[in-house]
């Protein structure tokens, strides 16, 4: 526009521009719930206005697996992670299961302490990653168990997937899931969901089998909760399909997850949600410091349901909200 181009007449079309953007937006009312914490709310709500306007062919959504995507707790039982679905008899001796819970015990709270720094926490984060996986080889786990191991577990993907799963492949927006936990256990817990989509992406500690199907080793690099960014820096131009898309959802349960999205070039607004599942009036303040928006115990997929709705549709959004 010519118009903003001379000196004494931009400052004023600015400003009227931001005020008929402030009049016309509408508030999203889900982000006024109870469980929804927020350091600064007007930004969380330019930011999402800002995808909107891009629309979903600039979007791509990065997410934590384990405790994002799956459920923490349910009629107030913890649910497993993909590790944990491996402690099974099925595919591990009396020996293994005692010490992979041993070792879950020990390891754990240190990665959820918040007292201590990431640097505190690298080094025990890979004795836990490192002793499991050496277990697990041991143990000589069968490919073609998993499927009944992770059928028999009691995992569950948060209340409100498929809609989440479903209005990304629709809308074409790549999701790329990149995960600390065990890939062809979390692979497979999403094909027993049936919401394997052709947009998905998955960045994760994958298992090396031998020709007769039995574990020997983990493929690549090691993935734990704190070395995502690494490991997002490592896989960025492999990723290809992700580039050109300069606005990012990012979710997490972990303030590991917030460097998920050091892959992306030129990013442009990135948006992110944490899940702050347990322990969680001793880590609030530190999650409200590090995440846009922070949902306190909630099992659902409601929020990132909303703020897709925002930006893929928009008009079905504001009639959601008027219905209200
Ligand atoms: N032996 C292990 C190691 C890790 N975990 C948990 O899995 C989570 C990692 O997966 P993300 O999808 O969240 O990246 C991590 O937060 C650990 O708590 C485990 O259960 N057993």
């Amino acid at each position: 526009m010519q118009i903003y181009h001379i000196p004494w007449i931009y400052t004023p079309v600015r400003t009227v521009l931001a005020i008929w953007h402030q009049l016309t937006k509408t508030e999203i009312i889900e982000l006024t719930k109870g469980s929804v914490m927020m350091r600064e709310r007007s930004r969380v709500e330019d930011t999402i206005y800002a995808m909107q306007k891009a629309g979903p062919g600039s979007l791509q959504v990065i997410s934590d697996f384990d405790m994002t995507l799956t459920r923490f707790a349910h009629k107030g039982k913890r649910l497993p992670t993909t590790h944990n679905i491996l402690n099974n008899r099925l595919l591990i001796n009396e020996d293994s299961t005692k010490k992979m819970k041993e070792l879950l015990n020990t390891y754990y709270p240190i990665e959820i302490d918040p007292s201590l720094s990431r640097e505190e926490k690298l080094p025990y984060m890979v004795t836990w990653w490192t002793e499991v996986h050496e277990l697990l080889i041991q143990q000589r786990i069968r490919k073609d168990m998993l499927a009944q191991v992770v059928r028999e577990s009691s995992a569950m993907l948060r209340e409100g997937y498929r809609v989440f799963f479903d209005c990304l492949a629709e809308h074409r927006v790549p999701l790329l899931i990149f995960s600390a936990g065990v890939g062809d256990v979390l692979e497979e817990v999403i094909r027993q969901n049936d919401v394997f989509h052709p947009n998905l992406h998955i960045i994760s500690n994958y298992m090396d089998f031998d020709h007769t199907g039995v574990l020997q080793a983990f493929k690549g690099q090691l993935i734990h909760s704190y070395n995502k960014r690494d490991v997002a820096l490592s896989h960025a131009t492999a990723l290809r399909e992700l580039h050109g898309r300069p606005n990012v959802l990012l979710l997490g349960d972990s303030l590991g997850d917030l460097n998920m999205a050091e892959g992306v070039s030129e990013a442009q607004n990135i948006l992110t949600v944490g899940f702050l599942n347990d322990q969680v009036e001793e880590r609030k303040e530190s999650y409200i410091n590090s995440f846009d928006i922070v949902l306190l115990k909630d099992e659902t997929m409601d929020i990132p349901n909303v703020i897709l709705r925002h930006i893929v549709s928009p008009e079905m959004a504001s009639k959601v909200q008027r219905k209200k």
